[in-house]
């Protein structure tokens, strides 16, 4: 599903650089990806989703290399291959809830919003036990509310990989537990691969390899 080699980047604005020779993920395999906090573990996975370029290397997702996409073919594979749960959420405030989770079905052409993605989204909202809530805006949700929002709206076009940064962090451990299940059923159900940061390592036994990130850190002066 992943493969990344010799992969180098650099913040312009800042001296953070991330070197990583070679990364794998297989079709439908479970990773959990751990690190210190500033490690770079969000930058990868904005690699991989073609958010960020990288200086050198290739990134190849299901078939495709990333870094030669258009910004526009880019934005639209990511849409139709990939569910992103971003850590700071990225929901739109002047969206309901509803709107939120079907987003990615305005912006892809390739996607198309009939009354099965409409099933879906309630489906899953009432899974993340915000069954109630698709009306309102993120502004009246709690962080854990809108948490679940992102997560829905990552699953909802049942992508073949879904990105995972700290979706979990939010929630209550009952709530972790359970919205993990949800991920993993849904990846299941849909053939994806799941590719998690977590700083919850009471759930990495549920992943079937732990990535440490701490080993592909590059000095500043690197
Ligand atoms: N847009 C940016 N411009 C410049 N530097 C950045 C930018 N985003 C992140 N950085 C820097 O890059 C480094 C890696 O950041 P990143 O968010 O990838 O780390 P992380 O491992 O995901 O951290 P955390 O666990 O705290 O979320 C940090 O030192 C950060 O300050």
């Amino acid at each position: 599903m992943i493969t990344v080699e010799n992969l180098s980047f650099r913040y312009s604005a800042t001296s953070f650089g991330l070197r990583v020779p070679a990364f794998h993920l297989q079709d439908r395999e479970r990773v959990a990806i751990v690190g210190p906090s500033g490690s770079g573990k969000t930058t990868l996975l904005n690699l991989i989703a073609g958010i960020l370029t990288p200086e050198a290397g290739r990134i190849d997702v299901a078939g495709t290399d990333v870094a030669t996409l258009s910004e526009v073919e880019r934005r639209r594979f990511r849409a139709s291959t990939i569910g992103f749960v971003f850590q700071d959420f990225a929901l739109l405030d002047y969206l309901s809830a509803r709107q939120n989770i079907l987003y990615p079905y305005r912006i892809t052409p390739a996607l198309t919003l009939n009354a099965a993605a409409r099933e879906r989204a309630e489906a899953l909202a009432a899974a993340c036990g915000i069954g109630d809530k698709l009306d309102r805006h993120p502004t009246a949700l709690s962080q854990g509310e809108q948490q679940r929002v992102a997560i829905c709206r990552a699953l909802v076009t049942q992508p073949k990989l879904i990105l995972s940064d700290e979706a979990t962090g939010n929630l209550d451990p009952e709530s972790k537990a359970r919205i993990l299940d949800l991920l993993f059923e849904q990846a299941s159900e849909a053939g994806a691969a799941v590719l998690a940061v977590t700083h919850d390592h009471e759930l990495l036994p549920r992943f079937e390899r732990v990535l440490d990130f701490a080993q592909f850190r590059q000095g500043a002066d690197a």
